[in-house]
């Protein structure tokens, strides 16, 4: 199954004014309390309806279609402006979001695109804005700040989108954003009760396998439920607000210890920071877990693991969880580097492999295949029997995903986080 995990991450803010200064009236405001099922249709207000066959899409999604048309070629200088509108309006909400705007700017018109994209099917889009609602508890979210991003919203796609603005594509904005907003505020609610919005973690060892892969393991102040195949979003005390997401590197531990592996990439403030200068006692914070690439144990289909580099991390957390479960079924591993020296796992994959009979792990080389891992993964098989699981580099899934297709696993038995999310946000 493709993942609809996209990168709508950008904290949705605006200032404890209630959302009707600015312009923008009280259009957007959703209702404060969650609806009586949260997981239903958000209540009374206007939906996207069920799930349609794209040619059929309904006149709301025609219609927030042709304003993402016009704005989409000026997609910079749409988020520019909205961002601009939102702090000169909200100056409050501006210490909510992160130093530098770059990434964020990214996001958020990656998140209409998705919103955009699946406004005709309700349970991807509600399953989706359920997970964001939740994951944007950690940033300090509040249901009286989506009436003013609404409001910006507007202001910016109106300004851009100028050759087609007219009140019918207001209307329909606003009908979506509404909904979209009360889908969030509803799941941030319910969850409230359950969980933190956030968790500090400390750091209990740091163990730098290379000059910039290090595997660190953190405890959490609380306990942290999740699942083996699954990714939390990080935050370090010395980037404060800027979260980036890794794979949790082991299955659910009975000493509630987590860890990730975290590969220093250029550029990558967070990455960094975490292996080249934290260390045993640093807290961290960690946000909910999130991703369904995890282990469907309704089956007892083989399983084709792919990971590449530090993709590996959730591979390794599925292999113990198989073990965990006690089903004997049988799981292929191909670890993928492009030298000898960054298999820098390689040792923990071969004593589970030695433990386990039903675990055979490869190791392929770059270098030495002369071939990429896809190329690789194909050479072998039959695979028509198995459930696949990629992790690694954006180029790596997306040739994995070809590659395993053409040998015939259809899409829906092949599973990965979201390319868009893994170039964005693992840094
Ligand atoms: N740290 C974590 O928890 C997780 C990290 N990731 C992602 O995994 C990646 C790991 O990066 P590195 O370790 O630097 O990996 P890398 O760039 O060294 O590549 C690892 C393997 O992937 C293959 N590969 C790379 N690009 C490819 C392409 N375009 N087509 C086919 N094969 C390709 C290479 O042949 C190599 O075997 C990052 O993009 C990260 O976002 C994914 C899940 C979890």
């Amino acid at each position: 199954m493709l993942e609809a995990r996209h990168t709508m991450d950008a904290p949705t803010t605006t200032s404890a004014d209630n959302g009707t200064s600015g312009g923008g009236g009280d259009w957007f405001t959703p209702r404060n309390t969650p609806t009586a099922n949260p997981d239903s249709e958000p209540g009374t207000e206007p939906g996207p309806g069920p799930s349609r066959p794209a040619e059929e899409a309904s006149p709301d999604a025609i219609l927030i279609r042709r304003v993402m048309a016009e704005v989409t070629p000026v997609a910079d200088k749409v988020t520019s402006y909205f961002y601009a509108l939102l702090f000169v309006r909200y100056p409050d909400l501006r210490p909510l979001f992160p130093p530098a705007m770059d990434t964020q700017r990214d996001r958020l018109l990656r998140a209409l695109l998705t919103a955009a994209e699946h406004i005709d099917n309700t349970d991807v889009l509600v399953d989706y804005l359920q997970n964001l609602g939740r994951g944007h508890r950690k940033y300090g979210t509040r249901p009286e700040h989506y009436p003013a991003v609404g409001e910006c919203l507007i202001g910016a796609l109106s300004k851009y989108a100028a050759g087609v603005w007219n009140e019918e594509t207001e209307a329909a904005w606003i009908r979506t954003y509404t909904t979209i907003s009360q889908i969030m505020i509803d799941a941030s609610a319910t969850d409230e009760l359950r969980a933190p919005a956030w968790w500090y973690a400390e750091v209990v060892a740091h163990d730098l396998r290379t000059p910039d892969v290090a595997v660190i393991t953190v405890r959490p102040d609380q306990p942290y439920p999740f699942l083996a195949g699954q990714y939390t979003s990080l935050e370090t005390p010395w980037w404060p607000r800027i979260w980036r997401h890794y794979s949790f590197a082991s299955a659910p531990r009975s000493d509630g210890l987590l860890s990730f592996h975290v590969k220093a990439v250029p550029a990558g403030w967070v990455s960094n920071a975490l292996v080249h200068r934290a260390g045993p006692g640093d807290i961290i914070r960690l946000g909910p877990p999130t991703g369904s690439m995890t282990v469907d144990h309704t089956t007892d289909s083989g399983l084709l693991c792919v990971g590449g580099g530090t993709g590996i991390a959730p591979i390794k957390a599925m292999v113990e969880d198989v073990a965990e479960y006690g089903e004997r079924r049988s799981v292929e591993v191909f670890y993928g580097a492009r030298t000898e020296h960054d298999l820098y796992d390689i040792e923990t994959m071969l004593r589970l492999q030695q433990a386990h009979p039903w675990l055979s792990v490869r190791a392929i080389i770059d270098q030495q295949a002369r071939q990429q891992l896809p190329d690789a993964v194909r050479s072998f098989g039959p695979w028509n029997e198995y459930d696949a699981y990629l992790s690694g580099p954006p180029g790596m899934i997306r040739s994995g995903v070809d590659a395993l297709r053409s040998i015939g696993i259809p899409s829906e038995r092949i599973r990965h986080d979201s390319v868009e999310e893994l170039a964005a946000a693992w840094s």
